[in-house]
C-alpha cells in the first residue's frame, strides 16, 4: 500500500485528426490552447498547467497514457520501491520525455489490463492564465483534472493492483448487467469499481467494458452548472455528438452529460461532484447508475 498518488494530472492521446481535436477542445469543451515542445501536438489547458490533454499525431486513436501526480521526488522514489516490491516493471523516463511532458521526474508502468500509467512530480507551471472565451472554469487543484474510466478484464487483479499497490481507496462498486453492455450473458458478476486518491469521490473507475481506444471516458468538472449548460449548447452548434442526456449520478452526485471525442472515447462534462473524507467514508454498492437522466444513445445500447 503506498497512498502516494495525489491526483489525475494529464492524459496523452494519440489521434488521427488533430485539427478536429483543437476545435473540439477549444470550442466544445471550453479549454484553451497552450504551446509545447512538439509543434505537431495539440496542448489543451484547463488551469495553470501547460496542458491537461496532450494530443499527438498517431496511426490510430487511443489513450497513450494517463498521468498521475505525486507530491515530490521523495514520494516518487517511495512509489518505485513499492512497485519493485510488487514485481511491477518500472520504466524510467529519458530526458526527452521529461522535456516533452515538462515535469522534473517521471516513471511509467502498465497496469494488469495493459493501461499505460505515468507517475510524475515537479510539473512546470504556465504563467499565462488559461482564459476561455466562454468563461468556463474547471475544478482542478487538489482534486486533479477529473476522473478516467479505464477498461479492465480481470476485476480482481486490477482492483488489487490499484488499491493494494497504488494505494487508491475503494469508494463505491456497481454491478453491471452484461447484456446492457452488449456482452454475452455470463455467470460471473461484472463489477465496476470506483476508486479515489484524494478528496474527489473517484479519480479512476475500473470497468469491465471493452474499449478499443483504451479509455471509456474522461470526466472534467466545471465550477458552475451554467458552464455545463453552455457546453451542451456548444455541442449543438459544433455538431459534437452528445451520447447521453443530462443526469445526476447516484454515487458521486455529479450532474453531467457525455459527448463523443474525435478519437471515439467519451468526455463526461459535469458539475457538482462529491468530495469525500477517508476517515469517515464507507464504500457501498450503488444499484442504479443515476438518480435521474443519463439516458444513453448510440454509445452501445444503454
Ligand atoms: C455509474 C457512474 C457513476 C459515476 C460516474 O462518473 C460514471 O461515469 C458512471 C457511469 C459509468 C458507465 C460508463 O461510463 C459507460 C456506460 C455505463 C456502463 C452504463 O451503461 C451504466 C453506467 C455507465
Ligand atoms: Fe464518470
Amino acid at each position: 500500500m503506498s497512498n502516494l498518488i495525489r491526483s489525475l494530472g494529464y492524459l496523452r492521446v494519440e489521434a488521427t485528426d488533430l485539427p478536429a481535436w483543437r476545435d473540439f477542445g477549444v470550442k466544445v469543451l471550453g479549454m484553451t490552447e497552450g504551446r509545447g515542445p512538439d509543434p505537431q501536438a495539440v496542448y489543451l489547458r484547463m488551469d495553470e498547467l501547460p496542458a491537461r490533454i496532450v494530443v499527438v499525431p498517431g496511426e490510430k486513436d487511443r489513450l497513450a497514457a494517463s498521468g498521475w501526480e505525486l507530491a515530490d521526488p521523495a514520494a516518487l522514489t517511495r512509489l518505485v520501491g513499492v512497485l519493485d516490491e510488487a514485481g511491477i516493471a518500472v520504466k524510467p523516463a529519458g530526458a526527452d520525455e521529461l522535456a516533452d511532458r515538462r515535469v522534473s521526474h517521471l516513471i511509467s508502468v502498465d497496469d494488469p489490463a495493459g493501461n499505460r500509467l505515468e507517475f510524475f512530480c515537479g510539473a512546470a507551471l504556465d504563467s499565462r492564465p488559461s482564459l476561455s472565451s466562454y468563461g468556463t472554469r474547471f475544478v482542478t487543484g487538489i482534486q486533479g483534472m477529473g476522473h478516467v474510466v479505464l477498461p479492465v478484464r480481470d476485476d480482481t487483479a486490477s482492483l488489487r493492483f490499484w488499491s493494494e499497490v497504488l494505494g487508491f481507496r475503494l469508494r463505491d462498486s456497481m454491478r453491471l448487467v452484461p447484456e446492457h453492455l452488449g456482452l454475452p450473458p455470463g455467470d460471473r458478476p461484472l463489477w465496476m469499481r470506483f476508486l479515489g486518491c484524494g478528496p474527489r469521490h473517484h479519480s479512476v473507475a475500473l470497468a469491465p467494458i471493452p474499449a478499443p481506444t483504451g479509455l471509456v471516458h474522461l470526466m472534467i468538472e466545471t465550477e458552475t452548472l451554467d458552464d455545463v449548460g453552455r457546453a451542451i449548447d456548444r455541442c449543438g452548434r459544433n455538431k459534437a455528438p452528445m451520447i447521453s442526456t443530462l443526469g445526476r449520478h447516484a454515487n458521486d452526485e455529479m450532474v453531467s452529460f457525455y459527448v463523443r471525442t474525435p478519437s471515439g472515447f467519451d468526455i463526461e462534462y459535469g458539475y457538482g461532484g462529491l468530495t469525500v473524507d477517508d476517515d469517515t467514508w464507507v464504500a457501498r454498492q450503488t444499484t442504479a447508475h443515476s438518480v435521474w437522466g443519463h439516458r444513453f444513445s448510440g454509445g452501445g445500447g444503454h
